[in-house]
């Protein structure tokens, strides 16, 4: 797509996800119901976003688009689509390895673009993992995805309700593999990643972090792991020295109590099943993921790809208009800062 320099509305580029999960579904049916204050586009297969258009009754009008100066702001139901082909055609609800290229085609056109410019955010739909990974390609998540193709050193998996956020330092790792990567390096690249993104991103002028601990009870002194006396503790005392505000680390079970996140930013969760249960329990369905640490914009949904929905017209879509949402936000709060 041709570059698109004198604009003030965002350019948000919108993958098409899993095509036989609920990504094009939730598309289509947000897009249809509410306007966004934003230029859309929609990476997919033209007639992927048609047929499950007619399957689902959605009455949309999409419009072949190959740059993005022709993307007008978007209303509702004129659907914007840069065209990408599935190598065969999708069914609703049944994945095909084929089309598992097409998949991660979308991602790096998405990526590609908005590290030209051509777009200011990008916002992912959900992707089948264990389809990708018969490809024989390792995909472990969109997060690593982008951080490789970003070359960015360390990101960080954030999401996000009204309520809370929750933050994580690492991402997709075994369970047996997560103590030897909790290290002073990855505690001090999320943490300093985590709190410059607060700022710039979101706005916050001096976060306040919460720190889970790894162990129960945060190790209880020692003697129920090591990790927090040996490695945590002054990783975070270091990082106070150099002006952020931190509590902790604090056991996770006392952390996500009232008392302790309605006085923070953020909560800063070791492992991806410390922190997310804890936000999809309060949140699901009108979170956001959102990755910090890139030198783009990208923002998620909370779910999966539901593949036993797809196509069925029961599949939510909340979670991707706040997904829209804050991609917005953030293109514009990020526009602001660099002024
Ligand atoms: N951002 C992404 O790309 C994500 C991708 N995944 C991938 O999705 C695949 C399936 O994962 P699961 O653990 O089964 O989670 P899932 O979220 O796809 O499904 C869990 C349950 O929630 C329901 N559900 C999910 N989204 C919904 C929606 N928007 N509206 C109504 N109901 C909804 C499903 O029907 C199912 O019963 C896996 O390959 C996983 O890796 C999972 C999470 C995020
Ligand atoms: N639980 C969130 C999740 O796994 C999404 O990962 P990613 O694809 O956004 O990296």
């Amino acid at each position: 797509m041709a570059q698109d320099l004198s604009r003030e509305t965002p350019v948000i580029a919108i993958t098409s996800g899993e095509p036989a999960g609920i990504g094009p579904d939730i598309i289509l049916s947000a897009l249809k119901e509410q306007s966004f204050d934003a230029r859309l586009v929609v990476l997919a297969d033209i007639r992927l976003m048609e047929e499950r258009a007619q399957t689902l009754g959605v009455s949309a009008n999409i419009i072949e688009v190959h740059q993005t100066v022709d993307v007008r702001s978007h209303t509702k139901g004129n659907i914007y689509v840069s065209p990408i082909a599935l190598a065969e055609p999708s069914k609703a609800g049944e994945l095909n390895v084929a089309n598992a290229p097409y998949v991660l085609e979308t991602l790096t056109q998405a990526g590609r673009g908005c590290l030209e410019k051509q777009y200011d955010a990008i916002v992912t739909p959900p992707v089948h993992k264990g389809i990708l990974c018969e490809t024989g390609v390792h995909f472990s998540g969109h997060t690593e995805f982008f951080q490789a193709q970003c070359q960015s050193p360390h990101v960080v998996m954030m999401l996000a309700t009204e309520a809370m956020k929750v933050a994580l330092v690492t991402t997709h790792l075994p369970l047996k593999d997560i103590s030897e990567a909790i290290t002073e390096e990855a505690i001090r690249l999320v943490t300093k990643a985590l709190h410059l993104d607060l700022q710039e991103k979101f706005g916050i002028e001096k976060p306040r972090i919460l720190v889970c601990g790894l162990n129960p009870h945060a190790g209880e002194d020692g003697h129920l792991g090591r990790e927090e006396i040996e490695t945590i503790t002054p990783t975070l005392d270091a990082l106070r020295q150099e002006g952020l505000d931190l509590i902790g680390p604090l056991p996770a079970d006392t952390l996500f109590t009232p008392k302790y996140l309605n006085n923070a930013d953020c909560a800063l969760a070791m492992y991806h099943d410390q922190g997310l249960p804890v936000l999809k329990y309060s949140g699901f369905g009108n979170a956001v993921n959102i990755t910090l640490g890139l030198p783009i914009i990208r923002t998620s949904v909370d779910h999966g790809t539901a593949i036993d929905l797809a196509g069925t017209g029961k599949a939510n879509n909340g979670s991707l208009k706040v997904a829209i949402h804050h991609a917005i936000n953030m293109a514009n709060n990020t526009k602001k800062f660099s002024k």
